[in-house]
């Protein structure tokens, strides 16, 4: 069967590792006649000129210059996520084919894990857990002893979607909140979450009982916090990366965990990842480290593929689309 006259949407696989859950196909199959990689390499000649549009789960399939010149029809790329940065937009541009990402379906769940690293690692959820379930269950209370969340001091930096989020949770929880934004300052958020504006991200770090990145990978935000910025953060501080790996210099970071420039680190997101099972990273008892966890809920997930398909109809419609995004 193939699909009458449905648009054909190329995916990575089904099911899988790096393939669209089972739960979408049907959801998927109502509006597009699904492809999927093996299936248009088995059969390229037949199929290569039904693909419209492509739906990348969890960066995959690869696009680079030889599979856009080899579907001659395709109009539109929609990423399952926010973050772009494994995508070369202008080489895709080039080929008149649109993109879109999707900030709305994943906004609260990255939001919601930000926050579940912040207070796990500031109570030492894991260790705790270990010890809970160890068979002597002895253990010195000042081993375990965390930092208070009510009170302290949460620096955000970026205040997009997500960033916002975080704030509100971290209202919620009475911190005082800081934030750093790049491209503006936002006073209407700033308002509704009684956050401070640091003009820099110097002073944010100096400040802040937890960091909490929030920022796209661009050029810019590559190895934003290196061994400078770390330095600056109080000895006490915690670094809760929920952003990508590379804002990070992890070497750096290793580094600064080792020798208590900072107190803790909780991160959702490495590079690569995961990481080589011999990383010093995942040999250290102040790091919590989750396996991009961000946006992997049932319904964040169902809702993601919403938002795919709802930017592949009104690209393939000629309709603006709800999340485009355009080559910086
Ligand atoms: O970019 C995002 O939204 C998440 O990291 C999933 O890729």
């Amino acid at each position: 069967m193939e699909g009458g006259e449905l648009p054909g949407l190329l995916v990575n696989e089904i099911g899988g590792i790096r393939g669209i859950l089972h739960s979408h196909v049907a959801f998927l199959r109502k509006h597009f006649y699904l492809i999927t990689m093996k299936e248009l390499v088995e059969n390229r000649k037949h199929l290569s000129r039904k693909v419209q549009a492509i739906y990348l789960w969890w960066h995959k399939p690869v696009i680079d210059q030889e599979l856009l010149q080899s579907l001659p029809n395709l109009k539109v790329i929609a990423n399952s996520g926010v973050g772009m940065d494994h995508l070369d937009l202008k080489l895709i541009a080039s080929f008149g084919v649109k993109m879109a990402n999707a900030p709305r379906a994943v906004s609260s769940s990255t939001a919601d894990a930000g926050m579940a690293l912040l207070l796990a690692s500031a109570r030492r959820l894991v260790e705790v857990h270990h010890i809970a379930i160890s068979s002597s269950m002895d253990y010195c209370e000042a081993d375990i002893l965390g930092v208070k969340i009510s009170g302290a001091t949460l620096g955000i930096i970026g205040m997009g979607r997500i960033g916002y989020k975080i704030a509100l949770r971290a209202k919620a929880f009475e911190m005082k909140i800081l934030y750093h934004n790049r491209t503006q300052r936002k006073a209407q958020e700033e308002q509704a979450v009684g956050a401070t504006y640091c003009e820099t991200i110097d002073s944010l770090l100096q400040q802040a009982d937890f960091v909490m990145l929030a920022v796209n990978l661009t050029p810019q935000t590559r190895n934003l916090i290196g061994k400078r910025e770390l330095e600056l953060m109080k000895p006490t501080a915690t670094l809760v990366n929920i952003s990508r790996g590379a804002v990070v210099d992890q070497e750096a970071l290793v580094m600064a965990l080792q020798t208590g420039v900072i107190w803790a680190a909780a991160l959702d997101v490495t590079y690569p990842e995961p990481l080589p099972r011999d990383h010093p990273l995942l040999k250290l008892k102040n790091v919590i480290i989750t396996p991009h966890l961000g946006i992997k809920t049932d319904k964040t997930t169902y809702m993601i593929t919403e938002e795919a398909v709802e930017n592949i109809l009104a690209a393939l419609n000629g309709l603006p689309m709800p999340s485009e995004v355009l080559p910086s």
